[in-house]
């Protein structure tokens, strides 16, 4: 495409993972651009009453990459880096990351360019509400489904399941997922992503031949994610040296005691002033020895600056996008000492348990949280297996074994459609 209004750093490196992918399956130049840019993409402006009494504009986004194997899917980000490209990169990821999981849906991303940190409850009610109100013409159970991602969480996906409602004049649970249990939301869902990422750590560590009791582990980003894969792995018998969030970052080479920091800041709202000891620089903390290194944070945080001084065994990418173009380059010299599970496949568990939601709430039929999490981990474990023998078999990266399975899928199905030009 000669022209497009994707542009930054983060849509730039999902370009640039595309084109390795699309050169080692030969896909033909003419067909490339139909996979890679997105259908459609929507700009919105979002007035609120501050409390202070002004009214401010905040800039949403939602991005649909494709309808070809059915409605769009994918969370929505509040933070301050939103932008169309971030937004769009996101999307297209999360195409290869239901592909990958076999989920009948494109991908989608949608977000706000705001600091959720910076607004009162009342103020983050009415953002959320008018984003969602905005969004009306554009989404639907049957063409995009949000779910949370940063800076969102279960409450703003019930006001956006109760703002869609009230203007269809009925409740339509399926509108959205990752919602609260009491309004039609699954059971496992807030917990899905972080313990799918503890799954696969757990298998990547059976690869390896290490013990979960004698592992340890760092975790960047301290929300839905990385506190619950340090909760996760901590179950498993993991010692959890480090963790971090945007305020403070912790290191204890014997172990730190991730309920107590939990309880901190559940009470507090962020990890700072949790104590004096132990405080270590943030990007310091991603290059301390472990077994397990766990980014759930934002995206390019392992670097071309930082990938050769990593030391741990295992990278599990919690977050979308931690790994640059650059690092992923040394991250494949250093195969044999680094197993990397790539995004679209480690943090793909709370996709799956979104669809979960999705078909239970078109069903009004609900299942027992062994059910949910018994048929999240068979999915994993069936990526996992797939993403290795793919790995093996064409000598590639995980991860672009990861992505030539998703882009495959997607590409077959296009074809298949005719919709392939
Ligand atoms: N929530 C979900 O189900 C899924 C989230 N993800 C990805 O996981 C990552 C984290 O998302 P959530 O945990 O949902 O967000 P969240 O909003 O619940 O938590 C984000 C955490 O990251 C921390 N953080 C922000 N900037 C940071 C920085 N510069 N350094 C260290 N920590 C920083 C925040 O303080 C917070 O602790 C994102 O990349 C998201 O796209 C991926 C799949 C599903
Ligand atoms: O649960 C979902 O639908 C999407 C989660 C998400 O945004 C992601 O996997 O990055």
């Amino acid at each position: 495409m000669s022209h497009s209004i994707y542009s930054g750093p983060v849509f730039e490196m999902a370009r640039q993972q595309f084109k390795t992918v699309a050169d080692h399956l030969d896909i033909p130049e003419l067909d490339r651009d139909r996979l890679l840019y997105p259908k459609r993409a929507i700009a919105v402006s979002c007035p609120i009453h501050r409390d202070d009494g002004r009214t401010e504009v905040f800039q949403g986004y939602r991005v649909q990459h494709h309808l070809t194997l059915g409605p769009t899917k994918g969370g929505t980000r509040f933070a301050p880096s939103v932008d169309v490209g971030e937004v769009a990169a996101l999307a297209v990821w999360m195409s290869w990351k239901c592909a990958l999981a076999g989920l009948p849906y494109g991908g989608a991303k949608g977000g706000i360019t705001v600091d959720p940190y910076t607004l009162s409850p009342r103020e983050l009610e009415a953002l959320s509400r008018r984003y969602m109100q905005e969004m009306i013409p554009f989404v639907g159970p049957h063409t995009d489904v949000m779910a949370p991602d940063m800076g969102t969480n279960e409450q703003v996906m019930a006001w956006f399941m109760d703002t869609y409602s009230m203007y269809q004049g009925q409740t339509i649970n399926e509108i959205v997922t990752g919602k609260p249990v009491s309004a039609g939301g699954t059971l496992g869902r807030r917990e899905a992503t972080g313990r799918g990422v503890a799954y696969l750590v757990g298998r990547a560590l059976d690869h390896l031949g290490i013990e979960a009791g004698c592992a340890t582990a760092i975790v960047q980003g301290f929300g839905n994610v990385g506190l619950v894969a340090a909760l996760a792995l901590t179950e498993r018998g993991v010692k959890i040296l480090g963790v971090s969030d945007h305020t403070a970052a912790y290191y204890d080479p014997a172990g730190l005691n991730v309920a107590e920091l939990q309880r901190y800041a559940a009470r507090r709202g962020h990890l700072a002033g949790f104590s004096t000891q132990g405080l270590i620089d943030a990007a310091d903390l991603l290059v301390q020895r472990c077994d397990i290194l766990v980014p759930a944070a934002i995206e390019q945080v392992i670097t071309g600056d930082n990938a050769s001084k990593l030391k741990c065994r295992i990278l599990a990418e919690g977050a979308n996008g931690p790994t640059t173009p650059e690092a992923d380059l040394i991250l494949q010299q250093r195969a044999a000492e680094i197993f990397v599970l790539p995004d679209i496949l480690c943090n793909a568990g709370g996709v799956i348990v979104s669809y979960f939601e999705w078909v239970q709430d078109l069903q009004r039929l609900f299942w027992e949280e062994a059910e949910v999490f018994d048929r999240l981990y068979r999915i994993l474990e069936r990526s996992f297996q797939q993403v290795i023998a793919r790995a093996k078999r064409d000598r590639i990266s995980h991860r672009m074994a990861a992505m030539a399975i998703g882009v495959n899928v997607v590409q077959s199905a296009k074809q298949t459609r005719g919709l392939f030009p």
